[in-house]
């Protein structure tokens, strides 16, 4: 499948091909490119406003990426800008405390139940690294225990069986991991709850913890199954293992703070970011006093980092939690805007007769080109129809309509987005939909 040609204009193609000699693989983070599409040149982005990304070529597009969930109140918000300009101001960097990271780590304690205390990072990838390693530090155990198919950041352990960027170019193992690190990963299937409760009952005394997304966002949006959170996170504990939740995609896109206080089921260890930081990179992870205190210089778990509590990314999530906090309607709006895509997509896909599945819960939406009943776990995702996505999308790029480049990630909606662009949206999808069927 060559597709190049009708994935981009010509100046995102000479970018590209610029980009394929200076950058590996022309790309920097594979998830960006087109590989599950057939190949061919992304659109390079010149700007972005409210729910659109512009390319070099001209070409505007209705964003559905959102940053892969880092974004969720629209591009060039002026209030950001805003935020943003008046810290830079202040300065770029210190390399020394600051009260901005003091005002957010006392807002985070409020928002976050379990959070007596939290750490910034500058990356997902780096709080879930450092949540590892605290659980590990706490329970004196080396076992990792996580899900197939979920994706955690690109550290070694986490990589092991890894979901979204990973698994769309088939690299569900990344290569250099060393054997000895494999040696102390566990990978159970999601939803299967007698499947963990097992493992945990019969090896459980060597694991550390149990890393879960409370609600799956790196093979399509799939929600636990009832029961299932809880009874992990049971099995858990009766063996002494600790449950880290990472939030770094779920919290603050379905309410004000993480998804496990609308699931009921407390974690020990939460992480976040993406959303938090408001376009600037952030990360982060908290969770109560006595774990916290095992952190440096406090305790002997060693953390630290250059970009850690950036003073612009802080800026930039103080005013994010601002925007968030005065905006009653938001998750209200996005739900309707996602029940309204969903239904849209749903029926168009059963007048003509697509097998298709679609998840959606607010402002979040995925679509499984499957006869199955439904998606549940990654094995799920892996038996959808990888020719039908990839055709689906190319047709909704080349009517401006930007989804991501994947089976395995996630459709986002925000708060620029409007009626206006939904429905415009299901239009497309009407005419996508007869790409998919002719074969195109
Ligand atoms: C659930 C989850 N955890 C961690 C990460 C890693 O975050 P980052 O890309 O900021 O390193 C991601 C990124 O997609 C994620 O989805
Ligand atoms: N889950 C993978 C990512 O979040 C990647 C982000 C990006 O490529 O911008």
């Amino acid at each position: 499948m060559a597709h190049a040609d009708i994935l981009a204009g010509p100046v995102s193609e000479a970018l590209y091909r610029r980009a394929l000699e200076a950058i590996t693989g022309g790309v920097n983070s594979p998830s960006r490119g087109m590989e599950a599409l057939g190949g061919g040149a992304p659109p390079f982005i010149e700007r972005a406003e409210g729910a659109y990304l512009y390319d070099v070529d001209g070409r505007a597009y209705i964003d559905y990426v959102q940053a892969f969930g880092a974004l969720i109140l629209g591009h060039a918000r002026p209030e950001m800008l805003r935020a943003l300009d008046e810290a830079s101001r202040r300065g770029l960097l210190f390399g020394a405390c600051h009260p901005g990271e003091v005002q957010l780590a006392e807002r985070l304690r409020q928002l976050f139940p379990v959070c007596e205390k939290v750490r910034f990072t500058a990356s997902g990838t780096e709080a879930v690294m450092t949540a590892v390693r605290l659980a590990r530090a706490a329970t004196g155990r080396r076992v990792l225990v996580k899900f197939e198919g979920s994706y955690h950041g690109h550290f070694d352990a986490v990589l092991v069986g890894a979901g979204s960027g990973a698994s769309t170019l088939g690299l569900d193992e990344s290569a250099g991991i060393p054997e000895g690190i494999k040696a102390d990963v566990v990978t159970l299937p999601y939803n299967d709850a007698p499947a963990a409760e097992r493992w945990l009952e019969a090896h459980g005394r060597d694991a550390a913890c149990v890393l879960v997304e409370p609600i799956v966002g790196n093979f399509g949006l799939v929600e636990p199954v009832p029961g299932f959170l809880e009874r992990v996170a049971r099995a858990a504990r009766a063996v002494g293992a600790l449950v880290i939740f990472d939030e770094v995609i779920t919290a603050f896109r379905f309410r004000p703070g993480p998804v496990y206080v609308e699931l009921g089921v407390e974690p020990d260890i939460v992480t976040f970011g993406k959303i938090l930081g408001g376009g600037l990179p952030i990360g982060g992870y908290g969770a109560r006093r006595h774990i916290m205190e095992l952190v440096a210089p406090a305790g002997p778990v060693y953390q630290d980092g250059t970009w850690a509590g950036h003073p612009l990314s802080v800026a930039c999530a103080l005013a994010t939690l601002d925007l968030i906090g005065q905006d009653a309607g938001l998750y209200r709006r996005l739900d309707d805007l996602g029940r309204a895509l969903a239904a849209g997509v749903r029926d168009g896909a059963a007048r003509r007769g697509v097998p298709l599945v679609v998840h959606q819960r607010c402002g979040a939406v995925s679509l499984f080109f499957t006869s199955e009943p439904d998606v549940r776990d990654f094995s799920g995702v892996r038996r959808t129809d990888a020719r039908a996505f990839a055709r689906f999308v190319r047709a909704m790029l080349r009517q401006g309509i930007l989804l991501p480049p994947s089976p395995y990630e996630v459709w986002f909606l925000s708060a620029a987005h409007t009626e206006r662009e939904v429905e415009r949206t299901i239009r497309a999808v009407d005419a996508a939909l007869e790409a998919v069927l002719d074969g195109s």
